[in-house]
């Protein structure tokens, strides 16, 4: 069991359950974590994360509605045995892992990520040179970025395995992840950066998806 002892406990400004609860919160909101989909995790000093449970409605979260896990997936707390982590959470485990300075991953459903993802039959999502680009960290004039799609099987870890494997030899231009007909994933440095990162790339499938319909892009 690894050690990792918050300064005070259950403590709003230490305890990142709360800023995933309210993060959930916003983006049940926008009907970007409809019912129960999607899950939120924030890494620990220890390498160990919070995630937040499986099946749970996402915009009523509360603190016992979260698992700490390792990076292989060992369940270290929670308040009750008959709760479980996201049937997610190796996805988050592969983020994290890949990803040293990841200090948050969160995953949503929107209808925009499941239309475009049908955009392209390829392994990655050409996206539009908006200016919101840059949010995501690409500084560039007329930005040729592209997203990673993985196909949803039904075995989650299967839908790991891919990621790790394609990003062990291509990192991605992003920090986000398109699983085609499920939604979207976003890594960051922060948990604010993470939930700025989810509202960016929800903005440029709006766009992707309305401009298509103008007959843009
Ligand atoms: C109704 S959502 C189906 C499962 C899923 O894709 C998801 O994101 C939520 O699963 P979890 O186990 O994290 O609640
Ligand atoms: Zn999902």
């Amino acid at each position: 069991m690894l050690n990792y002892q918050p300064s005070v406990t259950n403590s709003k400004t230490t305890d990142p359950r709360f800023e995933l609860s309210d993060a959930a919160r916003y983006f049940y909101r926008q009907d970007w974590m409809v019912g129960t989909a999607g899950n939120l995790s924030a890494r620990l000093p220890d390498d160990s994360f919070w995630i937040t449970a499986s099946g749970k409605a996402k915009g009523e979260l509360s603190t016992s509605d979260f698992v700490r896990v390792t990076l292989t997936g060992e369940i270290l707390e929670r308040a009750s045995a008959n709760i479980k982590p996201s049937a997610e959470t190796i996805i988050h485990q592969v983020i994290y892992s890949l990803f040293p300075a990841a200090q948050a991953c969160y995953h949503v459903h929107s209808i925009e990520a499941n239309l475009v993802s049908h955009f392209t039959e390829k392994l990655n999502l050409l996206l539009p040179p908006l200016e919101m680009v840059k949010g995501l960290g690409v500084w560039e004039e007329n930005p040729q970025v592209a997203i990673p799609i993985f196909e949803n099987h039904l075995e989650v870890p299967q839908i790991a395995a891919e990621i790790s494997d394609r990003f062990s030899t291509q990192l991605p231009q992003v920090p986000a992840l398109l699983i085609r007909n499920h939604g979207v994933t976003v890594w960051a440095d922060s948990l604010t950066s993470a939930r700025n990162y989810v509202e960016l790339i929800e903005y440029i499938f709006r766009y992707m998806v309305a401009a298509r319909q103008a007959g843009i892009f």
